[in-house]
């Protein structure tokens, strides 16, 4: 197919969900910035739920070439779309979201302003076939760590080396088929989807076969910094030599646009921010407050959150926890947490249903997080200078958990464990025995963060090499 502009029009795709449509709409307002032509493709579902919790329009207008569509992801409207139903949301993508990317794309193409460049989400790997079909190049955005799109990459020898399905039950058996990563990886910390006993797993299968598409796409973007990623990062070159890594992103979207605008005008949150968990942290003292937050797809049982709750309670610390109101598996019928539990939280502890959480990591009152180490988390955190402990839940977040505690010794793992003993001992460790040791661990990641970001440094220097490579694919 010819194409007759010759000024960029770049098409932005997430995989929909909240994790994905964070990072792909920053990277898409900093595309914008640059004066690119962009098109934004949400889920009708994400897009509805953005107009009512965000000021998206207002903050768009200001960009003269950019304009949302929508389509829909095969899913019902009452669909729960939490992490428990992954399947449903990869198969309501093939079936329904594939063809009328495909008939979108093509309609565009012969439009008078077609499409000259897609930046899917690296998880869509049919968006390359259509993208080859009607000959625009496509870049995949891998929304999540380098170091887990490395332990997917190399499936296929773990598979092959009979180390994955594990042999046995022995957890903390170090693996060796992921380069780079023989001294440090045990099967505990390798993604989520290979704790199965089968090799044909279908989600093993579904994360195996798009990782593997990647070498396909013209370039990768990835969320992250050289010098936090650098090692695993030259792993990855030996297969995508054309890498942009451009994060944090949130951080560097917001130091392009004007200095006086601040992270909760720039809000990408599906659910409603409950702003006034800030006024909470206003008040209370220096790094006294652990943020709790699991993300936006993880589900916890009643019992875990018993657990939690008395762990915190325990601790001795102040707590801000987020607890989205589609995260208890089971219905609230019969959940009546203690009186003496609420009694504690009313004195140093605050529960909302969702946080402004870019915010609340830049909050001098926060001085840890315990989270589900989902990539977005984990890099914000990481910019704010926070240390983590981590109670990761699926996906990638194994691996960033083992990242966080042993590779970049920014606070502590707690996988696989969820007692309100070991969570007391956590957080304790965290925010007072070896406080200390992980925020000056933090600060100094946090200070190489910013300056990859400032003028001259690695992220804002492939900001512009990205840039420039859009161009030429339009010329
Ligand atoms: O109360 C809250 C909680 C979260 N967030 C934001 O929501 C995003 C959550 O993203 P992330 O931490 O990456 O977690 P998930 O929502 O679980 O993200 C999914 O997508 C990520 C990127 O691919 C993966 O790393 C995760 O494992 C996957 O679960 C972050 O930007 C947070 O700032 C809020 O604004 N308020
Ligand atoms: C859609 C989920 C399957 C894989 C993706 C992911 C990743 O590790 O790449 C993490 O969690 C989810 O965001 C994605």
């Amino acid at each position: 197919m010819e194409h007759r502009s010759v000024s960029p029009h770049v098409l932005v795709f997430p995989f929909p969900i909240q994790g994905h449509v964070n990072s792909m709409l920053k990277l898409a307002e900093l595309l914008s910035l640059a004066g690119l032509r962009i098109t934004f493709l949400n889920s009708d579902y994400n897009h509805n739920r953005l107009l009512r919790y965000t000021n998206i329009l207002d903050r768009f207008t200001r960009y003269a070439g950019f304009r949302f569509q929508t389509i829909s992801d095969g899913l019902p409207q009452d669909h729960p779309r939490t992490g428990v139903q992954l399947k449903d949301m990869f198969n309501g993508m093939k079936a329904t979201t594939k063809p009328l990317f495909r008939e979108m794309i093509m309609s565009w193409c012969r439009s008078s302003d077609p499409v000259t460049c897609i930046i899917a989400d690296g998880i869509m790997g049919f968006a390359i076939d259509v993208g080859n079909e009607v000959g625009v190049p496509t870049i995949f955005f891998r929304t999540s760590s380098p170091c887990a799109f490395w332990a997917y990459f190399s499936l296929p020898q773990l598979i092959e080396a009979g180390e994955v399905p594990f042999k046995d039950d022995d957890m903390d058996q170090l693996v060796t088929s992921v380069p780079g990563m023989e001294g440090f990886l045990r099967r505990r910390d390798l993604p989520s989807f290979c704790r199965t006993k089968d090799a044909n797993d279908p989600n093993l299968q579904l994360v195996m076969i798009e990782t593997r598409q990647t070498p396909r796409a013209d370039a990768l973007i990835l969320n992250t910094f050289e010098d936090l990623d650098g090692a695993t990062l030259s792993q990855i070159r030996s297969h995508c030599p054309k890498i942009y890594t451009i994060g944090p992103l949130h951080a560097h979207l917001k130091s392009r646009l004007a200095s006086e605008t601040t992270a909760s005008q720039l809000s990408n949150s599906l659910w409603e921010e409950d702003k006034s968990c800030i006024a909470w942290l206003d008040r209370q003292p220096s790094k006294s407050v652990i943020y709790v937050s699991f993300g936006s797809l993880t589900v916890i049982t009643k019992e875990e959150v018993m657990e939690f709750w008395h762990g915190l309670v325990n601790s001795g610390s102040r707590f801000l926890w987020v607890i989205r109101p589609d995260s208890l598996t089971e219905k609230d019928g019969g959940f009546q947490p203690p009186a003496q539990l609420w009694e504690v939280t009313k004195e140093r502890g605050q529960i909302v249903g969702w946080a402004p959480q870019e915010e609340v990591l830049a909050h001098p009152a926060v001085g840890g997080f315990l989270t589900h180490s989902g990539w977005n988390s984990t890099i914000e955190s990481i910019f704010a200078g926070v240390p983590m402990t981590c109670w990761p839940y699926f996906a990638d977040q194994q691996v960033n958990s083992r990242f966080v505690s042993h590779v970049w010794k920014l606070g502590m793992d707690m996988k696989d464990t969820c007692d309100r003993v070991t969570i007391e001992k956590m957080v304790r460790d965290l925010m007072e025995k070896r406080s200390t040791e992980f925020t000056k661990s933090a600060e100094a990641m946090a200070k190489l963060a910013r300056s990859s970001l400032s003028e001259g440094g690695s992220s804002y220097c492939n900001f512009s090499r990205l840039i420039e490579s859009i161009r030429l694919m339009s010329a």
